[in-house]
């Protein structure tokens, strides 16, 4: 046997999505980093439909299919034919994938695909599960799926151990709005079905972030916090080739911003994006266009695909902001022109406006986004919710006094306070001898150990 066989060997396996790929493929650099053999895997056809920088970091890349291995790039599945064709066919996939590379030692899988633990243990190998949602909002999750949180809601104040009290729209869309998404919604209570097999957890957060609700579910299992997950260039800058994500869902503006944030004051730039999987309505479009107006700040946008939507922005383009379908996120978030980031409140938007100490007007739109967004607002103090009316419409003037408050009000001030404060803390968990470096270390020790 060569040297190499004898190296523990680790498969990690995404659901397909930008924001749950971009922290798992995260993760494998660390454990390349650290002397750990990793292959990562997504769906076929997710990734014959995003641009892969296949030039890596050293990570085996591989596939296993969804049932929709021929789907164009642009053909869309809805859910209620996706998720059950992804549950019929994944496993079976999987565990071929499994023999092909010759029995790796461990299963890391996104909590979106609890069946992937099933494969592990009927290959007898350890099975790992990776959120990369927060421990909040998962603990939720657990709550209903456990039934000691009744859904729909009875009460309009939901308690969870080492969580504030929250009011009803502040807990995941999939919670207070029970039975509208029921496909989606069934996919994030299942994913603790299983989990008490699962040999650790790991959550793409920080132990200080989330200290109260960790201490809680570390009772419940072996859990570790080993994020966050960005470019080890923003954060410990001890992965020196490690500076953007390998995986785009489309093709990034880069050059294009870069020139014309380069051109613009410091903390001068409002950034509006709203991730990977959801684009405000066109009416919610014209309340951010008035917004901006309004507010007179220079602004970038992320517009994915609507042209309605770029139609409507192209007038205010020339003279005021700058449209683009797909932006190098992380790039702009740490470019000093940026001064307030509206997001979405996507996981992983939300990190990187902490790791690079941006304050944060909260616009979330659906899933964990409500739960993440309470935080910014009320835990963190890094941002402030633009808050809808009864029909669900953020309108110009809450947005542009939001946008107004973070860009040169008092409470802004504040707010860029404590996100500095964050981000430094952020900066300590992942750097040498930081909780999450260290639950890596602890991990990969164990790892070693198998040999
Ligand atoms: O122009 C852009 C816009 C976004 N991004 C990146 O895309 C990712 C988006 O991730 P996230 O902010 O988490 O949003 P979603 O794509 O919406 O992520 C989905 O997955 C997350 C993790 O499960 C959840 O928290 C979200 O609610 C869910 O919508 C981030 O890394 C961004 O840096 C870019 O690179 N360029």
């Amino acid at each position: 046997m060569s040297s190499s066989q004898k190296q523990p060997h680790v498969l990690v396996i995404s659901y397909p999505a930008q924001g749950h790929v971009n922290p798992l493929l995260q993760f494998c650099k660390r454990l390349v980093a650290k002397g750990i053999k990793t292959t990562f895997a997504t769906t076929l056809s997710f990734s014959k439909s995003v641009t892969f920088d296949k030039n890596n970091h050293l990570i085996n890349l591989e596939t296993f299919s969804d049932g929709f291995d021929d789907n164009g790039p642009d053909e869309i599945v809805p859910p209620e034919v996706f998720f059950p064709k992804l549950r019929e066919v994944g496993p079976k996939s999987l565990s071929d994938l499994v023999l092909q590379l010759d029995r790796p030692n461990v299963i890391i899988y996104d909590g979106f695909l609890p069946w992937a633990l099933d494969v592990a243990k009927r290959f007898r190998l350890m099975g790992v599960a990776f959120f990369t949602q927060t421990c909040a909002v998962n603990s939720i999750y657990y709550h209903v799926n456990r039934k000691l949180l009744t859904v729909p809601l009875t009460d309009s104040v939901v308690s969870v151990p080492g969580l504030p009290l929250l009011e009803n729209y502040e807990t995941p869309s999939f919670v207070h709005k029970y039975g509208l998404f029921p496909d989606v919604q069934d996919l994030v209570f299942n994913q603790f079905t299983n989990i008490d097999q699962a040999d650790w957890v790991f959550f793409n957060s920080f132990y200080k972030l989330e200290e109260e609700v960790l201490d809680w579910m570390g009772k419940l299992w072996h859990v570790r916090t080993i994020g966050p997950s960005l470019p080890s260039i923003y954060l410990d800058k001890r992965l020196l080739d490690d500076k953007d994500y390998l995986v785009n869902i489309l093709n990034p503006k880069g050059s294009e911003c870069m020139n014309w944030l380069n051109g613009k004051p410091k903390s001068s730039v409002v950034y509006l994006s709203f991730g990977s999987m959801t684009q405000p309505n066109p009416e919610q479009m014209k309340e951010i266009t008035c917004a901006l107006t309004d507010c007179g700040f220079s602004f970038l946008l992320v517009v994915k695909s609507c042209e309605e939507d770029k139609q409507l922005f192209a007038k205010l383009v020339l003279k005021q902001g700058l449209v683009v379908p797909w932006c190098p996120q992380l790039q702009v978030l740490a470019h000093e022109s940026i001064g307030c980031f509206v997001t979405h409140c996507g996981l992983n938007s939300v990190l990187e406006a902490i790791g690079l100490g941006v304050p944060m007007v909260a616009m979330p739109q659906w899933s964990d986004q409500t739960t993440n967004a309470k935080y910014v607002e009320d835990v963190w103090g890094v941002g402030v919710r633009a808050r809808p009316d009864a029909n669900g419409l953020v309108s110009s003037r809450v947005l542009g006094s939001c946008i107004r408050e973070v860009m040169e009000g008092e409470k802004g001030l504040q707010m860029k306070k404590n996100v500095m404060k964050w981000r430094d803390l952020a900066k300590e968990a992942i750097g040498e001898g930081g909780s999450s470096d260290n639950n890596i270390d602890e991990f990969v020790a164990e790892l070693k150990l198998m040999f």
